[in-house]
């Protein structure tokens, strides 16, 4: 069956709007059950800024008998929208399942993602009970395996977009999947693929949009080496052509990779028959579909897809649904079923934001004030007793990254380095790894300075709602507690999206970011699985207005439009 259809208008891939104005501020509360299919307010596609903002003032009027009202969020919106769906069989479904054993995966397969699940997941390495019996599925992945399984070995071409929020596991609701696919292929015909073993070939592909993904992804898939026997290979900018060839030749069962790399395949002198390689290729996995399917990497991926003859499978990945990415999606792939969960488009469950006005006293629009303080306030508070502490810094513009540091370095005395696109692979990948590693104890952290306290002596962030835990005591001679035990990593959009920063606790939007798709990555970047984490986001006279109603939409569960 050819991948690439006319356009059509999709009736299947539809989301819903919950568009709201809410108040000033707060974080937490307390949680509202899912509601289900609400009643959903919808503001027109492509209507101007300042259209929204009239609809919105309209609305606010009837605050007291309208609550499904607009939200308005700064340059805001892309997300899909317009659409109600129906989330009441997925409900029953994740209410229903408990357990993985409930789902249809092979027995070795599911042992071994347990496993897998039970190293990877800092929840459960927090837990006294850390074993791989305790791993119940995520709710995605309850209703991903139950949808994919269904016709798993069906030859015809299937395709899923897999969407929910972030750090809710999707990696293992696709990559579970994609397992069992190679081993019942395996059961299925043993006496084939034992000849194959030695044949130049790939079985399976997950393409991802940067390389730290791929480093990231691989991680995980190559677990399955030990478990279940599976050759997986990671190719990104490290990777020599030769160490491909080496490894391509005894059957590459996974490969990580880019869609750029993937079609370099067809430029590599050694490998004669490109299409060859890749006619065994059943099951393609695109992880952070929207932005592999955005403007920018549109041609690229699909081209890298279309070179892939006798797909099985094929499913899109992603935490957001960008209304550009869901015409695409209507236009080449119409006959996708989507694969959602209730919570898609929602900020992390587990999350407390803040907004910290940086027009008021004593920062008098001085953001870089408010920023410091804040950090100074995370560094001195009592959360994470016992471990080191790590911030993640979003600045909307790469070039006000260096600023920033060397402020916050040499004027505030925080401990910050700052990470761009001008910066090589190989820097990105050390600068990040301490992010993406868990928190290490206090005891086995070498002192990083041996510099004296700074002399800011003020821990509370005044003018502000803001409450960090209780402050550590201050020193016998009245000064606070170095503040350099905080690692502090300053960076764009960049790292935004699918990086699993294992146990960072603290983000902070130096800059409101410009779409709620945005939002929702940067934001997503802490409060994982279920974790705790805090947003500190810095608003001034400008963007006051276009964050204040955020606070209200997290304590309500609302979904962003
Ligand atoms: N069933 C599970 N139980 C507990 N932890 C899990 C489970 N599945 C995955 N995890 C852990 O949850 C964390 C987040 O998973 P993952 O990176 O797949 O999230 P994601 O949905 O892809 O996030 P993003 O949208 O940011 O890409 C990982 O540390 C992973 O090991």
């Amino acid at each position: 069956m050819s991948l690439f259809f006319k356009p059509v208008i999709s009736p299947q891939w539809s989301f819903p709007v919950l568009l709201k104005i809410g108040v000033r501020s707060y974080a937490g509360g307390p949680r509202t059950k899912h509601k289900g299919n609400s009643p959903l307010a919808s503001v027109p596609t492509g209507s101007s800024n300042k259209n929204r903002k009239q609809k919105a003032k309209g609305k606010k009027g009837n605050k007291k008998n309208d609550p499904d009202q607009a939200f308005n969020f700064g340059e805001y919106g892309g997300l899909k929208k317009d659409v109600e769906m129906n989330m009441d069989s997925t409900n029953k479904l994740i209410q229903k399942i408990s357990n993985f054993d409930q789902l249809l995966i092979l027995p070795p397969v599911r042992d071994a993602v347990k496993e897998i699940i039970s190293k990877e997941s800092l929840k459960l390495q927090d837990s006294r009970k850390k074993t791989s019996e305790n791993i119940i599925p995520s709710p995605i992945q309850t209703v991903a395996i139950k949808r994919i399984s269904k016709n798993l070995m069906d030859p015809k071409l299937q395709i899923h977009a897999i969407a929910a929020e972030t750090g809710s596991g999707k990696t293992m609701a696709y990559l579970i999947p994609l397992i069992d696919y190679l081993k019942r292929q395996e059961l299925e015909t043993p006496e084939l693929w034992e000849t194959l073993r030695k044949n130049v070939l790939i079985r399976s592909i997950i393409l991802v949009p940067t390389h730290e993904l791929v480093d990231q992804v691989y991680e995980t898939v190559s677990k399955t080496k030990t478990l279940l026997g599976l050759n997986s290979f990671k190719w990104d900018k490290a990777t020599s052509y030769r160490d491909l060839l080496e490894n391509i030749k005894n059957r590459i069962d996974i490969l990580v990779t880019t869609p750029g790399k993937l079609l370099n395949l067809f430029s590599i002198r050694m490998i004669t028959r490109p299409d060859k390689v890749l006619s065994k290729v059943g099951f393609v996995v695109l992880d952070e579909a929207d932005t592999l399917l955005d403007r920018s990497w549109l041609e690229e991926t699909h081209s890298a897809i279309k070179r892939i003859p006798n797909i099985n499978h094929l499913i899109f990945c992603s935490a957001t649904i960008p209304q550009e990415f869901n015409k695409t999606m209507q236009r080449l792939f119409p006959t996708v079923v989507p694969i959602m969960t209730p919570r898609l488009h929602k900020l992390p469950f587990a999350l407390d934001f803040k907004v910290i006005n940086s027009a008021l006293s004593p920062f008098k629009g001085s953001k870089i004030k408010a920023l410091a303080q804040t950090l100074y306030a995370i560094s001195n508070d009592d959360t994470e007793p016992g471990f080191e502490k790590r911030c993640i810094i979003f600045v909307n513009e790469k070039k006000n990254v260096p600023e920033i540091v060397n402020l916050l370095n040499k004027k505030f005395g925080h401990n910050a380095i700052g990470l761009t696109g001008e910066d090589t692979f190989e820097e990105r990948s050390e600068k990040i790894m301490p992010f993406l590693s868990p928190p290490r104890p206090l005891s086995e952290v070498v002192a990083q300075s041996t510099s004296p306290p700074t002399s800011l002596k003020k821990f509370e962030i005044p003018d502000s709602n803001i409450v960090i835990g209780k402050l550590k005591n201050t020193n016998s001679n009245g000064t606070a507690p170095s503040n350099k035990s905080l690692h502090v990593l300053v960076t764009t959009d960049l790292m935004a999206r699918g990086l699993n920063f294992k146990g960072v606790r603290n983000v902070v939007l130096y800059d409101v970011p410009k779409t709620s798709i945005d939002l929702i990555h940067r934001v997503g970047r802490t409060a994982r699985m279920k974790q705790g984490g805090r947003v500190f986001m810095l608003t001034d006279s400008k963007t006051k207005s276009w964050a204040k109603a955020l606070p209200k939409i997290i304590k309500k569960h609302q979904r962003l439009s």
